[in-house]
């Protein structure tokens, strides 16, 4: 999948040689692992390989406070994905979170909130590009959901291969889009209905629910709740059941069932970012993130 197609200069300049991006390094040595272990990332994702599974490697996203997903924590992401992908010493990845109690914020809403059009329609082509580089994935793809994880965060972790929910009644999981006066995109839509079925995602999505873990896995937006200290272990163990099928096989099935939804993206990609540039600057929906925003920082008191 080529990244670099119709990006501004920033996304360019960080999807460019690994090198460039501070901290990055290919290849050295991890702080605190080991000598001679692989480890890369970036400064808001760290990859290692799993010190306990061949092939393993573990990806904390690392962009405080909430890990939301700004342009350039999701051009990190996909520059880490694809190296991942690309690399192959590697069959699966676990994705975390390095940000206690807050698995992902979210898409960041000050990349939609007051920004030119230009910007808004390079930020989306990056979420898409994030989406289909996850969903799509040849890697087995697990989430260790170790923390909160609304709307963008849902959708992230609903295009794992399989999701471990922390049992901690602080965090919950969804698509609460219209509890900002937003709307979920089709494709955001589409992975919610192939997860939990078209009635349940009709209430989840017009009322904005926000599961609590033990509604999550009834659901089934998630397939495991564990307690906290046993996520990764967890993902781990699930890793090892995924692992053990003959990648080939597994891949071209993964394919057969993804593609069809990832296609209904792929043949209306630009169509799809005029429609949310439309939508995200009308000055209604502008408001609506005005007071959204207003409430996250009221709410600090
Ligand atoms: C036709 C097509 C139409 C398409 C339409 C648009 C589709 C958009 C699709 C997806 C949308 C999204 O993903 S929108 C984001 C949704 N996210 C949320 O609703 C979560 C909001 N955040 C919270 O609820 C809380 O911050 C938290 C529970 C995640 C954490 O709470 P905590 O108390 O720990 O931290 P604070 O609330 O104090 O937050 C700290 C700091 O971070 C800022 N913040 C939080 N979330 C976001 C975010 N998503 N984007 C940007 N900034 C965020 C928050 O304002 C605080 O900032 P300050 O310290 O500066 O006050």
């Amino acid at each position: 999948m080529a990244l670099t197609v119709g990006l501004r200069p920033l996304t360019r300049a960080l999807l460019r040689p690994w090198a460039r991006v501070p901290g990055a390094a290919l290849g050295r040595p991890a702080a605190g692992s080991g000598d001679g272990v692989r480890c890369f990332g970036s400064p808001r994702v760290l990859v290692e390989p799993d010190p306990a599974a061949v092939g393993v490697a573990v990806m904390k996203m690392r962009n405080p406070p909430v890990n939301s997903l700004s342009l350039e924590f999701l051009t990190e992401l996909l520059i880490s994905l694809e190296k991942l992908e690309n690399d192959k010493t590697f069959r699966g990845i676990i994705i975390t979170s390095d940000c206690p109690g807050i698995f992902s914020a979210g898409l960041d809403l000050l990349e939609m909130y007051g920004r030119d059009p230009a910007h808004c329609a390079e930020y989306w082509k990056a979420v898409q590009e994030l989406w289909l580089r996850v969903y799509l994935s040849n890697l087995v793809v697990i989430g260790a959901i170790n923390g909160i994880s609304p709307a963008g965060g849902c959708l992230l972790s609903l295009s794992c291969d399989y999701r471990v929910l922390a049992n901690n009644p602080k965090y919950a999981i969804g698509l609460n889009e219209t509890l900002l006066g937003i709307i979920a995109p089709f494709w955001f839509k589409d992975v919610l209905v192939n997860t939990i079925g078209h009635r349940a995602a009709e209430r989840a999505l017009q009322l904005g629910f926000l599961f609590p873990p033990s509604d999550a896995l009834q659901v089934g937006i998630v397939d495991q709740v564990v307690p906290e200290d046993q996520v990764q272990s967890t993902a781990r163990s699930v890793m090892a059941q995924w692992l053990a099928i003959p990648d080939h096989a597994r891949q071209l099935t993964k394919n057969l069932v993804r593609k069809p939804t990832a296609d209904r993206l792929l043949q209306q990609r630009d169509a799809d970012i005029q429609n949310f540039v439309r939508f995200i600057s009308r000055d209604s929906i502008q408001k609506s993130l005005h007071v959204y925003l207003e409430k996250l920082k009221q709410k600090k008191g």
